[in-house]
């Protein structure tokens, strides 16, 4: 059933085989929605891809909102602002790299990004990336509560052995 809302009509949407949501970020509701993962990932795997339109360095640096602007590579950059199809373009960043569970593997002259797990990831989690400092030079973002990190880090440790306990 739909919702009314395009972004909250994407809950479930299965891509590259892994059943996600789009749903308000734990970040607070000034970040907005986020992307989350309903099913546990193992590390390594692509969960989506960042696409959008395609700009040269010029035309985006003219943009107005850079909030959905990625540099793919040199005269490459990707705006997915009008793209909210494209589920990679709710992945937020929690400004924590103890959690942060995907990065980008970014495609130059394909006009794309490679959304990868960085760490098994549990079901339930929401996907955090880390955007880069320039992202957030002249912004404010708010960052993952301590209590919410260490809940994460701490059922992480359940499911990915220690170094000690591997041999
Ligand atoms: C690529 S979008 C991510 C999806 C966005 N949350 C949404 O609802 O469409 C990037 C924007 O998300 C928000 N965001 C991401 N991480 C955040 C953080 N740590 N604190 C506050 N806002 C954040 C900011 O508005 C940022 O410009």
């Amino acid at each position: 059933m739909s919702s009314g809302d395009p972004a909250t009509d994407l809950q479930s949407t299965n891509v590259a085989g892994v059943e996600m949501e789009v749903r308000p970020s734990l970040l607070g509701e000034d970040a907005g929605k986020g992307l989350f993962v309903l099913q546990a990932v193992p590390a390594g795997q692509v969960l989506c891809e960042y696409r959008g339109k395609l700009l040269c360095t010029a035309e985006a640096m003219r943009l107005e909102d850079k909030s959905y602007l990625m540099r793919v590579g040199p005269q490459e950059y990707i705006d997915a602002r009008e793209d909210i199809e494209v589920l990679a373009r709710f992945i937020n960043d929690c400004r924590n790299p103890a959690v942060h569970n995907v990065r980008f593997e970014k495609r130059p002259g394909e006009g794309r990004a490679l959304v990868v797990a960085a760490r098994p990831i549990r079901a339930g989690e929401e996907l955090f990336v880390d955007y880069g400092k320039w992202y957030w030079a002249s912004l404010r973002p708010n960052r993952i509560s301590v209590k919410q990190a260490a809940e994460i880090l701490k059922a992480l440790e359940e499911i990915e052995p220690q170094a000690d306990e591997q041999e």
